[in-house]
């Protein structure tokens, strides 16, 4: 549905974002995540038509940005880093100014503003200043701003940048709700958001793409750590396990020897029963998952050692 091919952008001689390609499917939710500096802002404005690339093509169904910018805005919702906002006015009043802004036209903006005002749950605010509201009030302003024309795909960037922990968790179910009916791209540096809210991960590593993987594949099974004392030679009883396909010695500690174990499902209650069979206590057994954490630490590495 969103497509971007070789996407490069250079600010003089840094080059911001290199070679940048994926495709997005509808309905999907994808984290952009990446450290300060990684170029997850200049990739989201280069999808919204804010800022020109370099080289490289930016695609929405069959219209190419550059060629029909407008007709894709129309489809593309966007709540930039800091949106900036008009302080002085209050929230009706800036959506108001928005959706004529966004061109729609001025019979629907009644329905288009009370719309969106309810979907951010703005409703006891909408006649404040906008100057008065708390940082998470605003963020959600700038939310119902991006939602006016009713976009099928929303970009934010760092929507709960700033938040406190409730106004994060407030957020969170925003979005959550939002891609129920929308493609949702958020760009965060905060990992607990993508686990909380994306289906897929995209991180960015000093301006290229690192991993580009779903999140269920990313903290796929590691297997299960068995931790066994007795006296004998509990590996050699484990290899002989059916479906047992590794078997790691991963040393002693305080309860007995730790063993990671891979295998299928069967595998692990059958090695239990091998041990236990023969004289061993079983004293743990513990799946093992890689965890996004560990992730997204060894790419940074990977970079501040290339
Ligand atoms: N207008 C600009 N002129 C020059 N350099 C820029 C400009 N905008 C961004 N950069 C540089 O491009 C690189 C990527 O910046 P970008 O804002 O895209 O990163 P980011 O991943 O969004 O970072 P953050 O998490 O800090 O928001 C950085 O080195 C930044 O300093």
């Amino acid at each position: 549905m969103i497509e971007v091919e070789h996407l490069t952008r250079q600010y003089g001689a840094l080059t911001a974002v290199r070679e940048v390609g994926f495709r997005i499917e509808r309905g999907e939710v994808v984290g952009l995540l990446g450290p300060n500096g990684a170029g997850k802002t200049t990739i989201m404005k280069m999808m919204t038509g804010a800022l020109e690339p370099t080289s490289g093509t930016v695609r929405l169904d069959d219209l190419v940005m550059g060629q029909d910018t407008a007709a894709i805005q129309q489809r593309i919702g966007y709540l930039p880093e800091n949106c900036p906002l008009w302080p002085e006015m209050t929230v009706i009043d800036y959506l108001a100014y928005m959706a004529e802004l966004r061109r729609i036209p001025p019979e629907q903006r009644d329905r288009a503003i009370a719309k969106s005002i309810r979907r951010t749950d703005l409703a006891e605010k909408a006649g404040d200043r906008i100057d008065t509201l708390s940082r998470g009030y605003q963020q959600r302003v700038g939310v119902a701003q991006a939602l006016l024309h009713e976009p099928e795909l929303l970009i934010l960037d760092e929507p709960t940048n700033g938040l406190d922990p409730a106004q994060i968790h407030q957020m969170r179910d925003l979005i959550r709700d939002l891609a129920q009916d929308a493609t949702v791209i958020l760009s965060t540096h905060v990992l607990q958001e993508v686990q909380a809210v994306c289906e897929r991960v995209l991180i960015m590593r000093s301006g290229s793409l690192a991993v580009d993987e779903k999140l269920v594949d990313l903290t796929a099974s590691e297997g299960v750590d068995m931790v066994i004392s007795g006296s004998g030679n509990p590996a050699a009883v484990l290899e002989s396990v059916s479906g047992v396909t590794e078997v790691i010695d991963r040393g002693a500690d305080h309860q007995g020897h730790r063993y990671r174990l891979s295998g299928t499902d069967k595998a692990v209650p059958a090695a239990v029963n091998a041990l236990v069979g023969v004289g061993f206590s079983v004293h743990a057994v513990e799946p093992r998952r890689r965890d996004l954490e560990t992730l997204f630490e060894s790419v940074i590495q990977e970079a501040s050692h290339a």
